[in-house]
């Protein structure tokens, strides 16, 4: 036997023993997780016996609720370490499939002895207690394995620094408790095991990168000292993979007080939430609270106002023309920018002295308080006092003054009619209130009189009830009118160093007829939202301790402000590619990605891209600014084709065979990526009939194995085997913008590129060089050159 075959033997032996270990502990936590079920059914079964109810006394009643209180946390406590435990027999059975993936022998300065570390998803304790069979990857130590090639390495702990010296780096493919790869790995974490995991087929869900973490990526994870973060990395350097990876990092570190419920991640689209979910279940974590910018904005603004989606936007950029148009585009990119939020800040400024207006404030028909007495109150009350501080008062105000009225109208003749309304319920109500009282008895008169003066009292109370919700909500404050005063009075727009776009006067125009019509376009919806925080308080949000901003090019800098405003104290990670940003909005306004930024913030670059085949890499890196810094990862694959055809039959039929082609070759996701959502629907429209494809839209909210249709915007932070760009004609793909999102739709590919172009092909693949795709060219005879 050599000496490798006897490595390969004493490490499966190793592996036997910790999957021995692991089956152990499982029978130990089945065992006691069976009687803690029996138990819970128990309690809840018996749950009333246990209880001594008495509500004779208040003493007894006390006392009752104090053992309903013990009995319901006995339970709550044994439900919880139920939950608990199953977790970790989870855990415990992915680890018996694969108890780890690394290892690295370690020897500490001063110490001649040699500690083998093995790195898993979790740790794992010997028998006793005493020795860790394996580490977890988000130990301290386990940063050796990430951070350093065999060699002089160090590592932190929580208050100190450990160096000396890494003998061996080796890796391993665990599967079913049986080792099938071993490698002993130099530099970085084998090239070996990465090339063979992005070798694979595309996923519907999204995987964790736990063995395969690059050192630029474990600065991402493991970052603990930024308020803000920030990274920069090209399509496909696995910023989302980090950020998943940060998540559960942090998850670990901060056990004791940090929980998933303190973390959000804002996504690009309801597609991506189910892309992402199974990453942090896989490690052993809870999901972090996801959600879209237009979806935390939408839940604010209430029902009130319609507001345009970012896609329907990028629609409308995409396929518009004309006057309005060209208003419309310097509208969004105007209103992203920090210039337009001074303005909205001054305006905001501005109506501590006057200018908010008020909605009355009517019962049955009849005034009850004015607009002007409303604005009469709030003008007359400390000015040196915030306007949400004053709104406040003015609530307390009205809510009194309701009350009176409340009061007044109980006499009225109205009552009456609505009393013979009431249904038994209430009489039965009234009628315990009244024994509540202990007056109660059938044949004085002064109770009949009484029960009447209830009534009345509940008819009133019923009808004023809404009245006052409203006044809690502060509907009484008329954002909408005010808002629009900003646009319709000139005194704010004539100051001087006021930087206005050159169509202010048609944007203003047309901002107003929309919000007239209850219409509220993707670029107003942020700064409206701004508006009526201003006016009634931002409440910033504390339970957050960490916002995850992925795709964070495509957020303007005024929405970018509006979440600092909602999460003062959170720590932000931001990540995204200039490179993609695709909203009419990164036009003109630097991106937040931009190093210009104000904040104070850390930056990290990440240059080198794992998602796509290196030829594809080399293509698209071709056409885009700074793209030399772009480096592919390198794994072969067949060059992308670019197909110029003559007229749409042949597209169809192009497409049709690319499709057939990339399944013979055992891709199992490919999409057809087209520019925008009504090409795609043409698209599948004159596809479906030929093959089995779906389409995706932005009310799509999982995506399957397959085939199928999506614009280039829905389709960003996912990927797929093989890619058919539909049209990457010049017509389509020539605006600077449409670089970004031509760049997107190809960068999603992990194996194959297929470009079809109807007529001229895009300026932005000329720019490449020849070499670097196979170019055919089809007659309408069907003749390839
Ligand atoms: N260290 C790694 N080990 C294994 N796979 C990796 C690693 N880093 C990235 N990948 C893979 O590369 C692909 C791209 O990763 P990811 O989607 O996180 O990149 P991204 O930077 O967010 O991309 P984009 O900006 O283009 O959406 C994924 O398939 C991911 O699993």
């Amino acid at each position: 036997m050599n000496e490798k075959d006897k490595e390969w033997i004493d490490e499966q032996n190793r592996v036997n023993k910790v999957v021995h270990e692991i089956k152990n502990k499982l029978s130990k936590l089945n065992q006691k997780i069976g009687d803690l079920k029996e138990r819970v059914i128990d309690i809840r079964k018996n749950f009333w016996e246990d209880v001594t109810v008495n509500l004779d006394e208040p003493d007894d009643v006390i006392e009752t609720q104090a053992s309903l209180k013990q009995q319901a946390e006995f339970l709550s406590e044994r439900e919880r370490s139920h939950g608990q435990m199953s977790e970790q027999i989870n855990t415990l059975e992915r680890l018996e499939d694969s108890p780890y993936f690394g290892r690295i022998d370690f020897t500490e300065t001063g110490y001649s002895d040699v500690d083998s570390i093995y790195i898993g998803i979790s740790s794992l304790m010997d028998e006793n207690d005493d020795d860790f069979l394996i580490y977890d990857w988000r130990a301290p130590i386990s940063s050796l394995y990430y951070d350093y090639p065999p060699g002089e390495a160090k590592y932190s702990t929580v208050d100190d620094e450990i160096s000396g010296e890494i003998t061996l780096k080796r890796q391993y493919i665990i599967r079913n408790s049986t080792i099938k790869g071993m490698f002993d790995t130099g530099l970085t974490i084998g090239d070996h095991l990465l090339q063979s995991v992005l070798g694979n087929n595309a996923n519907t869900k999204m995987k964790s990168i736990v063995a395969t973490i690059q050192r630029e990526q474990n600065q991402i994870i493991r970052n603990e000292k930024s308020e803000l973060l920030i990274v920069q990395g090209v399509a496909g350097s696995g910023k989302t993979s980090a950020a998943l990876q940060r998540v559960a990092y942090l998850l670990y570190r901060y056990r004791e007080v940090l929980s998933s419920e303190n973390i959000v991640l804002f996504s690009p689209n309801p597609l991506f939430n189910s892309y992402v979910a199974k990453v942090l279940p896989e490690l052993g974590e809870e999901n972090m609270k996801q959600t879209t910018l237009f979806n935390y904005l939408d839940t604010q603004l209430g029902n009130r106002l319609t507001v345009e989606t970012p896609f329907e936007q990028m629609e409308y950029y995409l396929n518009g023309t004309g006057e309005n148009y060209e208003t419309r585009v310097q509208s969004m990119s105007y209103k992203a920018s920090l210039d337009f939020k001074q303005l909205i800040d001054e305006f905001g400024f501005s109506l501590e002295q006057d200018g908010i207006k008020f909605r009355n404030i009517r019962f049955r028909g009849d005034l009850l308080i004015s607009n002007q007495q409303m604005k009469q109150y709030f003008y007359s009350l400390d000015r040196s006092l915030n306007i949400p501080l004053r709104m406040e008062s003015l609530a307390k105000w009205l809510l009194s003054e309701l009350n009176r009225f409340e009061k007044l109208e109980r006499n009225k003749e109205w009552v009456v009619e609505e009393m013979e309304l009431l249904d038994k319920s209430d009489y039965l109500e009234v009628h315990n209130e009244l024994q509540e009282e202990n007056r109660f008895s059938e044949d004085t008169f002064d109770d009949h009189v009484r029960e009447e003066e209830l009534l009345r009292k509940k008819v009133v109370a019923d009808k004023f009830k809404p009245l006052k919700q409203k006044i809690k909500r502060m509907y009484f404050v008329d954002i909408k009118n005010t808002y629009l005063t900003f646009y319709t009075t000139d005194h704010l727009i004539n100051k001087k160093n006021v930087k206005l776009p050159t169509r202010w006067e048609l944007i203003r125009t047309q901002t107003v007829d929309y919000i007239r019509n209850n219409y509220l376009t993707w670029e107003d919806a942020t700064p409206y939202l701004y508006f009526q925080k201003m006016l009634l308080g931002f409440n910033a949000n504390r339970t957050i301790e960490h916002v995850f901003i992925d795709e964070a090019q495509d957020y303007s800098p005024f929405q970018f402000a509006y979440l600092k405003r909602i999460f003062p104290s959170s720590r932000m990670t931001l990540l995204g590619d200039m490179n993609q940003a695709i909203y009419a909005h990164a036009l003109y306004e630097e991106t937040l990605l931009s190093e210009n930024i104000q904040e104070k913030h850390e930056r990290i670059t990440l240059v080198r891209s794992y998602r796509s085949t290196q030829p594809i890499v080399e293509f698209t890196k071709s056409f885009m600014p700074n793209g030399d810094l772009i480096e592919p990862f390198n794994r072969d694959g067949n060059k992308p084709v670019l197909m110029e055809v003559e007229n749409r039959d042949i597209v169809n039929d192009k497409v049709l065979r690319a499709i057939e082609d990339f399944q013979t070759m055992g891709h199992q996701t490919i999409a057809v990526i087209c520019k925008t959502m009504h090409e795609s629907k043409m698209v599948y429209s004159r596809l479906k009939h030929s093959v089995d494809i779906k389409l995706m839209d932005e009310e799509t909210h999982t995506f399957q194995q397959g085939l199928l249709v999506i614009p280039a915007y829905l389709a960003k932070g996912i990927e797929f085997d093989a890619v058919i760009i539909h049209n990457a004609s010049d017509a389509e793909y020539h605006k600077e913008l449409e670089r970004n999102l031509f760049y997107t739709a190809c960068t999603r590919a992990m194996h194959e590129l297929y470009m079809i172009s109807l007529g001229e092909p895009s300026i932005f693949i000329k720019q490449v060089p020849k070499e670097k795709y196979a170019h055919f060219k089809v007659h309408a005879i069907q003749k390839e050159q």
